[in-house]
């Protein structure tokens, strides 16, 4: 498979403190992977630099088949290149219906000034039913998003997500908060949705990552601590020793 996405020795400090050093790791075309490490390992800092939130110190942050340095463009640039994100929040419009909702994210998709001359076609009905089906919320499409549960919300903005048609899909703790059973749906969606697109999953439930199935690269002090699979990871004695052991 070839590599999506390639960070290499990427650093950020903040006020003296270096949250994210000299970090490299790369995911593959289609790849999942799960991303695990202590507080304040890092995660949220490494998501914030592939979308643009945050410039590194130094390093590259190389995406795609053109190897496009992330780093030079704008967040507004690279979520249209590709990446999409979703935080741990679920930010959907609670007074618009589902269907309104992946509408408004399909709308949003287009250029800024298409978006002002843009009246949805069939093919855009067609398309939030499709979305709506990737995500399971078929027969929720005419409610009003507040009224959703919050692993059906959390759906809902994956389902938006999948309007921009990302490459890259980097998913923050979509296990809190949810029941066992939206879980258990959470994990059969993001391993399908990786069949089509990268997924990247930060998670700090074990159980949740053992149901991914996939490799996962342990964050510590801003630096790659293990990758491989869970197994493997886990049974490392510096990751014990940082991470697991302390629970
Ligand atoms: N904007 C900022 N200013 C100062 N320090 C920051 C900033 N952002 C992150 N940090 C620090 O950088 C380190 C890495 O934080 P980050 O949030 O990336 O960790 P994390 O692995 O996501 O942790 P958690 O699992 O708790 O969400 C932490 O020590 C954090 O306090």
């Amino acid at each position: 498979m070839s590599t999506l996405l390639e960070v290499s020795g990427v650093s950020v400090t903040f006020d003296g403190f270096r949250a994210i050093n000299n970090l490299s790791f790369s995911i593959a075309e289609g790849e999942l992977r799960a991303v695990i490490g202590p507080n304040g390992a890092g995660k949220t800092t490494f998501m914030d630099i592939v979308t643009g939130k945050t410039r590194p110190d130094s390093g590259r942050v190389l995406f795609g088949e053109k190897s496009v340095d992330l780093l030079r463009l704008s967040e507004a640039r690279i979520a249209r290149a590709g990446v999409g994100r979703k935080f741990q929040r679920p930010t959907v419009f609670e007074d618009q219906t589902v269907a309104e909702n992946l509408m408004l994210a399909l709308r949003a998709h287009r250029a800024p000034w298409r978006v002002l001359f843009w009246r949805p076609k069939p093919a855009d009905h067609a398309r939030i039913a499709e979305l709506a089906a990737e995500v399971g919320l078929s027969d929720q499409l005419p409610r009003k998003a507040g009224e959703l549960s919050h692993g059906q919300k959390q759906w809902l903005e994956i389902g938006m997500l999948l309007a921009q048609e990302p490459r890259l899909l980097l998913v923050d703790e979509p296990a809190a908060g949810m029941t066992g059973p939206e879980r258990e749906h959470t994990t059969d969606l993001l391993v399908s949705l990786a069949r089509s697109r990268a997924v990247v999953v930060v998670e700090h439930d074990m159980e949740f990552v053992r149901r991914l199935a996939c490799k996962v690269t342990v964050l510590h002090e801003g630096s790659v601590l293990a990758e491989g699979s869970l197994d493997h990871v886990t049974a490392n004695p510096a990751v014990i020793d940082v991470y697991l052991g302390r629970g």
